[in-house]
């Protein structure tokens, strides 16, 4: 144990400079632990543009290497034309993954993707004396929704509340406030024009006594079916039809792939009681997460989702159900500069005009990415080079 008379999280207030308290802080644990901090030290962000934004006790930033598949031809409503998508990642073979899905969709036209619903949530948790008091208070938020509307947006000048789900269990009530959060992700935003609402609740129903302002059933940062059935975020599908000589270049089928399509990510994740029928969305969310400075505690819900495909005539039709993508171009860690460069990569850096648009754009544009990646891993399954591709591109050599 080392005792100081300061405290780490003063160095701010000392050096009355975030670079120089980083310093102060990565000298100070180099001497009581004996490890040599070089390259931690080594970055573009100036630490005061992050200090009460990002970060706390700062002593300087991790790099992960950053990567691009494409070009990826994607056709959506706010996404349109051949995209390079930035991964960061240290899985070798994932970029070629995505890169080689990505070849395949453009050679046979391209994804089509739709954003369904758009919605960031919290929901706070209230306790009653009883069922008939919940059920009261339930009716009563209907009734009062318009004055909790202008409550919420005080606070905020992009947030907007959409709808209240409301939860009833006993004497607990969960109010889940649905808002959208123009280009977002949101969190922050609605977090505190829940609490604005939680206390008018406090003033003008007392009988309703806030236990928590996030109950567990917004969803944030946990696998849930909530989020599944209801969204969070944006809920988005990305389809493509491949060309049946498309993927008989790499010797199989559409019905080949198809099949392992359903066996593995229909029956095996049933199995498993997975939430999520997919091969790897995770992969791709994560990657892209990191590169764009999303939250990546949020890729536990946004990798939730389903790949469904088809074998036709003229090919495989394949589509991935997204129903919780939380992402934002604008707050969070996207302003940082080299998160901000992967988001200018694909046009999305910033407020939209209007705004909202960059912010569905890059949601599908990620939905499109995870297409491509889903679709090889399944050719890959199917020409059983999943082992091979890793040895090759993934494995520590002489370790
Ligand atoms: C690795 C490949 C693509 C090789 O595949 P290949 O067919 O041997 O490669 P190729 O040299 O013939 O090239 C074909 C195309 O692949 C791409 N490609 C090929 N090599 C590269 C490279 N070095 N860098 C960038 N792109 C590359 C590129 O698009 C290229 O086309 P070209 O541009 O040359 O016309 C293939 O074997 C493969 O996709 N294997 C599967 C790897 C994979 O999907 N890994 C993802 C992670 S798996 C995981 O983490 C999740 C898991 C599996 O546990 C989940 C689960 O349980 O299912
Ligand atoms: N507080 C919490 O409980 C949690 C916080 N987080 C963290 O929250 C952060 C993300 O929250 P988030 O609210 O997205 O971001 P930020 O709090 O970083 O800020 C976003 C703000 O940007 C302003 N803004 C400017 N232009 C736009 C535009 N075009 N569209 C939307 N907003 C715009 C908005 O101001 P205005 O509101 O005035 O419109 C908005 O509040 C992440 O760092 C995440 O890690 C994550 C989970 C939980």
């Amino acid at each position: 144990m080392f005792l100081m008379e300061v405290k780490l999280h003063e160095f701010e207030k000392i050096y009355g400079d975030a670079n120089k308290a980083a310093e102060a802080r990565r000298q100070f644990l180099e001497r009581v632990t004996g490890v040599k901090l070089e390259n931690i030290g080594k970055t573009t962000i100036d630490l005061n543009t992050v200090v009460g934004k990002n970060i706390e006790n700062v002593i300087g930033a991790v790099q992960i290497p950053v990567g691009v598949a494409g070009p990826l031809l994607i056709k959506g409503d706010y996404a349109n034309g051949y995209f390079y998508i930035p991964l960061a990642t240290t899985e070798g073979a994932l970029v070629a993954s995505v890169n080689r899905g990505a070849k395949i969709i453009t050679e046979s036209g391209g994804t089509r993707v739709k954003v369904l619903k758009d919605g960031m949530t919290r929901a706070p948790l209230f306790k009653l004396q009883s069922v008939i008091e919940a059920i009261k208070f339930v009716e009563w938020v209907y009734q009062h929704f318009d004055e909790l509307k202008k409550v919420a947006e005080s606070t905020t000048k992009h947030g907007k509340l959409k709808e209240v789900q409301p939860f009833i269990v006993g004497n607990y009530v969960w109010l889940r406030f649905v808002f959208s959060t123009g280009d977002a992700m949101g969190m922050n935003m609605v977090t505190i024009a829940t609490d604005a609402i939680a206390k008018y609740i406090s003033e003008k129903f007392p009988e309703a006594k806030l236990v928590a302002l996030s109950g567990n059933m917004c969803v944030d940062k946990k696998a849930n079916a909530v989020n599944f059935i209801l969204g969070r975020g944006k809920t988005v599908i990305a389809e493509a039809l491949i060309k049946r000589d498309v993927l008989e270049k790499f010797g199989v089928s559409p019905e080949d792939v198809h099949n392992v399509n359903v066996e593995k990510n229909l029956i095996g994740s049933a199995l498993a009681h997975s939430y999520g029928f997919n091969a790897h969305f995770a992969n791709i969310i994560a990657a892209i997460f990191i590169a764009t400075g999303q939250d990546v505690a949020q890729v536990v819900e946004s990798s939730m989702g389903i790949t469904t495909t088809e074998p036709r005539e003229e090919g495989l039709y394949i589509s991935v159900f997204l129903p919780s993508l939380e992402v934002g171009t604008v707050g969070g860690g996207t302003g940082l500069p080299t998160q901000r460069e992967a988001l200018e990569l694909l046009g999305v850096a910033g407020p939209g005009n209007p705004p909202g648009t960059n912010a569905l754009k890059f949601a599908e544009i990620v939905a499109s990415a995870v297409l491509a990646g889903e679709l090889n891993l399944l050719l890959a399954l199917t020409r059983n080079e999943l082992a091979s591709a890793h040895q090759r591109l993934g494995r520590a050599k002489g370790t």
